[in-house]
């Protein structure tokens, strides 16, 4: 069975990439891995929904816990998919998991979200019987930084806007990442690592991210 190692972070910190990397990496030291990308737009009812909602297309959920049946529903329906790819390759890259919804949820609740952070993971990982990741990986960037590279973004498949309904919120960026701080020092959700994303106010290359996270997973070319 492959591990699951999650890439965590809020928008534009460079997960999409350095999940790619790994991948790519991994696969060159001799390991099969793959990556599965949530929100997963095009496939699922629930990813169809959050593209809309996050384009302003439809109204956006009016509380974070319907926010995060939505994004758990898209993992439910993804939930063969995911066990397949993890009986059929040494590693399962995920570019966002079950802490993403813990992360943006929680940082849409006014005072503590101790509750709502267990509620999501009881849903999650209890009711809809969804893996726990071996490793979370927490990719950390200011957030000025991780603003220029959303305008780098190539075009995306739900949304013509510069910045979606998320992005368009600095306060909300800046709570997630306290949120995801909070989550990985309680090791909710499994084990964690932060990994700076810069450094210096810029971007580290990705390669050199990627052999962090390589030697975070403890493993050695075959
Ligand atoms: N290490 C890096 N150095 C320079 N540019 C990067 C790096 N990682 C990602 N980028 C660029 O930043 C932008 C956002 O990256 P992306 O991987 O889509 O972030 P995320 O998935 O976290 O939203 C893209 O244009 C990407 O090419
Ligand atoms: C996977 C996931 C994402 N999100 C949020 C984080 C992002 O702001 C938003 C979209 O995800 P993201 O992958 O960042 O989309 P893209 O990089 O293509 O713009 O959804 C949750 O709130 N819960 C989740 O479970």
């Amino acid at each position: 069975m492959g591990q699951l190692i999650a890439i965590e972070g809020a928008d534009g910190v460079g997960k999409a990439t350095t999940a790619g990397m790994l991948c790519e990496t991994l696969n060159a030291m001799g390991h099969s891995a793959v990556v599965i990308s949530f929100p997963r737009y095009g496939h699922t009812v629930g990813g169809v929904t959050i593209g809309r909602f996050l384009a302003g297309d439809m109204p956006v959920p009016v509380t974070p816990k319907a926010a995060a049946v939505l994004y758990a529903l898209d993992r439910l329906e993804s939930r063969d998919e995911i066990l397949k790819a993890r009986a059929t390759h040494d590693v399962v890259v995920f570019d966002r998991y079950v802490a993403s919804n813990m992360a943006y949820q929680g940082a849409k609740l006014d005072g503590d979200a101790g509750d709502l952070l267990a509620w999501i993971a009881a849903l999650e990982t209890g009711q809809f019987a969804l893996p726990v990741p071996d490793l979370n990986i927490y990719l950390d960037t200011p957030w000025d930084l991780a603003r220029a590279l959303i305008l780098q973004k190539a075009q995306r498949s739900y949304t013509d806007r510069s910045f979606d309904e998320h992005e368009s919120d600095a306060a909300l960026q800046l709570r997630v990442r306290d949120m995801y701080a909070r989550i990985a020092q309680a090791g909710l959700l499994g084990n964690w690592e932060t990994v700076q994303a810069s450094a210096d106010g810029e971007m580290r290359a990705s390669a050199t991210i990627v052999a962090e996270i390589i030697g975070h997973i403890g493993l050695d070319a075959r």
